[in-house]
């Protein structure tokens, strides 16, 4: 069925090296806007958190809307700091990240990106969720996004700020969410015309 909307898909994030892989990986296959605007950070279980952000998101903006919320989350605390890695990494940094972990010896974390599709503010949102194991180990590479330089991804030596760009976005949680979304968009039968949904 071919689903009528009348304004284009925008993805809201306040971050632009979000904004910079979503770009990257997605290319043509999706026509997007983005938008600029710093949406509450939420509390409660990661699927909810992006669907509630969806909803506002789209409330805000009257549109469809796409947004994702990422978690970085260790084994030993059974998934925290999660959906707080965002504060977590702006209080301690890199360093009190893995100072936190010295007290365990399980070092295991995975990454999780989940995105959320709502097609209006009325809608229920639809999720993606992408996943990446890896472990925390000591800042190595380039520090200009987020935890990057403490994530090494399972069967890499280097962590996600050593690899190339190109590298991480074959295999990383944001990536694999995308070619979720991507099916998502190729099997909906969205209509696209000027580059916007109609
Ligand atoms: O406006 P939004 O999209 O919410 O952008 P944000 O920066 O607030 O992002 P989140 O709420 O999802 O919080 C996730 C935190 O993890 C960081 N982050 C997100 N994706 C990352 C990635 O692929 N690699 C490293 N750090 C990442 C990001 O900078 C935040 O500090
Ligand atoms: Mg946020």
């Amino acid at each position: 069925m071919t689903r009528v909307l009348s304004r284009p898909v925008t993805f809201v994030t306040g971050n632009a090296k979000k904004l910079e892989e979503v770009r990257a990986i997605i290319g043509n296959s999706i026509p997007f806007e983005s938008l600029k605007l710093d949406l509450p950070e939420l509390q409660g279980e990661p699927e909810e958190i992006s669907k509630e952000k969806a909803r506002i998101a789209a409330a805000k903006v009257n549109a469809p809307v796409l947004v994702e919320d990422t978690c970085l989350c260790f084994n030993a605390l059974n998934g925290l700091p999660g959906p707080y890695i965002k504060w977590f990494l702006q209080k301690t940094g890199h360093e009190g990240l893995n100072n936190i972990l010295m007290a365990y010896e399980d070092k295991s974390a995975y990454a999780l990106c989940i995105f959320s599709l709502a097609l209006g503010p009325a809608e229920e949102p639809i999720t993606f969720i992408g996943k990446t194991q890896g472990k925390i180990v000591p800042p190595r590479g380039p520090a200009d996004f987020g935890w990057d330089p403490i994530f090494q991804p399972d069967g890499y030596d280097q962590t996600y700020a050593e690899m190339p760009k190109e590298e991480k976005n074959k295999i990383s949680h944001r990536s694999k969410a995308l070619a979720m979304v991507k099916s998502h968009f190729a099997a909906a039968g969205y209509v696209f015309q000027n580059n916007r949904l109609v």
